[in-house]
């Protein structure tokens, strides 16, 4: 069965697969794809380091690998012998001219022959990698270096990464246009606890090999995973969700070049994914050259094909609306409708209009929408959550970010509206509108109104839930006996922490006003014996003795001066050989990679006297109080830690 329109459009294009990972053979067989597989012989050395990101890695490599390719078969080793380029080129465009060949269901793996005498119209490459705290994993080079990389990621979440190029080739007076794409997809992955015995039975089933960190989760790899979240098949090598998506926006959403402009004045004027697909059936002649022509013009007059040209592309629609997915995250969330789909589904959109109040063609609308954005899963018989929307979006489950949407929903957005100004400006909307000091802003802004501070507190917690552990467990502190989460507000971390070092004893100091409504958020008494809460401001109060200190994003929210006032106070209690681990989102040092850092950058901009930070900005901070950064590590989440110790005065 093909899902996905798109891909019964590419029936009639010479689709080749630059890889030799069966794994990847066989999800875009299964997807319905046709496809050739010429595997790339680009070797995969590329200088890790210079690039921002894991991903930006894996891209540039997939795409190394898509280019080889469909450079070689444009030179040569597919044209007829004796036969010049430009006539090659011809031959290709008398062959695109016919109706659709009947080609095999299934991809082709020996090499092309004379019949395969077409250039490929679209290469496909991928490459697939494992990051564990910046550190990029690929295929192991023999057993002791699969054993190193699966002792790595044991008992931790890491990130799977795929890099996928699409590169759409013309062929024009024998010169090889190429058109590239591309896109990667995260997963992430944890590994359970493994003893050294099963690692070493696992490697010698001899599955490690050939895979990207040393696993394969299809298959006796599985075993070794407690849990994903995120596209599975990304896992095995290719992202074919995200794939079909990139693929529509390129055949489904933009004008066709290969067909006549829009002449005539008969276009329905919405076409839908179905009656497109409906219409490729029927050959290259009239019904499809009309279903063919660029959508969203079906008015009387048509448009000039320049002027379809001259459109945006569509990823700056998508962005264009970007707004309007996260309000209808919000909205659906604020009306319990993952909530009511948690308990009982699959429900209709009457059903579900009628119990969260509301209109049943505003309801099916909106649910729609969270069809389309992946959070809800619609069939014959109504709709449920999907994996994704089961894990975080109901208000009661263990990791829900309810609390975080409805204060991005509530505050964020209106902060967000006056972005312009605070722009302008260069200041925090926050002084701007009502007078206030960068000295309370805490005080002032979330805590004045109960209500208010609840909801602050909530989602703080929410966040935390997310990241704690891997923050709590980036780096080995058992020798620690006492630490000090300055900020720490519900104590998340705090529980982390003292959950997996079974020596260490913390302490969370925050102000009175925050920590006179934490008990709501603790674990039972007898699972967290080691935590204990002191209130006092750090910018005025003596701060409590540790050998352990944490700011977990704490300095974010403060200008550079607030953030030296602070770290010297650190400084002051903090004794040589003790530590400080911040856990911040960290920036590239350019500023340069679309990481959430930036956006977040946005928001303490429009929100408090804040900004994120790179590592040499936070390297710089620390020295100026005599802590010398000893790691830095990612975690995967949004939070990265540095771990700096006090050097001797
Ligand atoms: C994590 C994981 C990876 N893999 C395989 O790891 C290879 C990565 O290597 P690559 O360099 O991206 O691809 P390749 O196999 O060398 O092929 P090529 O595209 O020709 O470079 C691909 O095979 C993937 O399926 C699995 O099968 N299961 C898993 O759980």
């Amino acid at each position: 069965m093909v899902l996905y329109p798109v891909i019964r459009r590419l029936r009639n294009k010479r689709v080749v697969l630059a890889s030799a990972s069966p794994r990847r053979q066989e999800i875009l067989s299964t997807a319905g794809l046709r496809f050739e597989v010429v595997p790339s012989r680009f070797k995969e050395k590329l200088n890790k380091a210079s690039f921002p990101t894991p991903y930006a890695y894996a891209i540039e490599t997939a795409k190394q690998k898509a280019l080889d390719v469909a450079r070689r078969m444009h030179q040569g080793e597919w044209k007829r012998e004796g036969e010049t380029e430009k006539r090659r080129c011809e031959r290709e465009r008398d062959i695109d001219r016919l109706p659709p060949a009947r080609a095999p269901t299934r991809a082709r793996e020996e090499p092309a022959t004379e019949k395969d005498l077409r250039a490929p119209d679209i290469v496909i490459g991928a490459d697939t990698i494992v990051t564990l705290q910046g550190l990029i994993l690929e295929k192991p080079v023999d057993k002791q270096d699969a054993y190193s990389m699966l002792s790595r990621l044991n008992g931790k979440e890491h990130s799977v990464f795929t890099g996928v190029t699409i590169i759409q080739c013309s062929c024009r007076d024998s010169r090889l246009d190429m058109e590239i794409s591309e896109f990667h997809e995260e997963t992430l992955v944890k590994f359970s606890q493994l003893s050294e015995e099963l690692l070493w039975d696992y490697i010698h089933s001899g599955e490690p090999m050939d895979k990207a960190g040393g696993y394969g989760i299809q298959a006796l790899g599985g075993m070794l995973v407690e849990y994903v979240h995120g596209d599975f098949l990304n896992v095995v090598g290719f992202p074919l969700n995200h794939f079909c998506k990139k693929l529509a926006e390129l055949y489904l959403t933009r004008p066709n070049e290969d067909l006549p402009p829009a002449e005539h004045d008969s276009i329905p004027a919405v076409d839908t994914f179905e009656n497109l697909s409906d219409a490729e059936g029927r050959g290259q002649g009239g019904a499809q050259g009309q279903a063919d022509r660029p959508r969203a013009l079906g008015r009387k007059n048509s448009v000039p094909s320049r002027m379809v040209d001259s459109l945006p592309p569509t990823p700056l629609l998508e962005l264009l609306d970007g707004f309007k997915a996260s309000k209808a995250l919000f909205t659906a969330c604020k009306m319990k409708v993952f909530d009511l789909l948690q308990d009982e589904a699959p429900l209709g959109a009457a059903e579900i209009a009628q119990r969260i109040e509301a209109s049943e063609g505003g309801t099916g609308r909106l649910l729609d929408v969270c069809a389309a954005l992946g959070l809800l899963e619609k069939t014959d018989r109504g709709y449920s959550n999907t994996e994704l929307a089961s894990l975080y979006l109901p208000s009661g489950g263990k990791y829900s970010l309810h609390p975080l949407i409805v204060y991005q929903d509530e505050h964020t957005w209106d902060f967000f509206t006056d972005l312009e100004s605070a722009v302008r400006e260069g200041t925090s909307r926050h002084r701007g509108a009502q007078g206030r000091t960068v000295d309370s802003l805490f005080q002032d802004r979330f805590y004045q109104s109960q209500d208010r501070k609840l909801q602050f507190l909530r989602a703080m917690h929410s966040l935390s839930k997310l990241t704690a552990r891997q923050v709590a467990t980036a780096f080995d502190l058992s020798r620690f006996t006492s630490a000090c989460d300055l900020g720490g507000c519900t104590g998340t971390l705090a529980h982390e922490l003292a959950r997996a070092y079974p020596g260490l004893k913390v302490t969370v100091f925050d102000l009175p006003e925050v920590l006179e409504d934490v008990s709501g958020f603790q674990p039972d008494r007898a699972r967290a014996p080691r935590v204990s809460f002191v209130p006092g401001d750090f910018f005025q109060d003596s701060l409590p003795e540790a050998d352990l200190y944490i700011l977990s994003r704490i300095l974010r929210d403060w200008p550079d001066d607030k953030a030296h006032a602070l770290l010297s106070r650190i400084s002051g209690s903090c004794k040589p050989g003790g530590c400080l681990l911040v856990a911040e989102t960290v920036l590239d040092e350019q500023k340069r990679a679309a990481r959430p850092g930036l956006l977040q950058s946005l928001d303490l901009l429009v929100q408090s006297w804040g900004r994120e930070r790179s590592l040499g900005e936070y390297g710089r901070l620390l020295q100026a109080h005599g802590f010398e950064i000893v790691g830095a590590a990612r975690t995967g989440t949004i939070v990265d830690v540095i771990l700096a110790t006090r050097t001797t005065p």
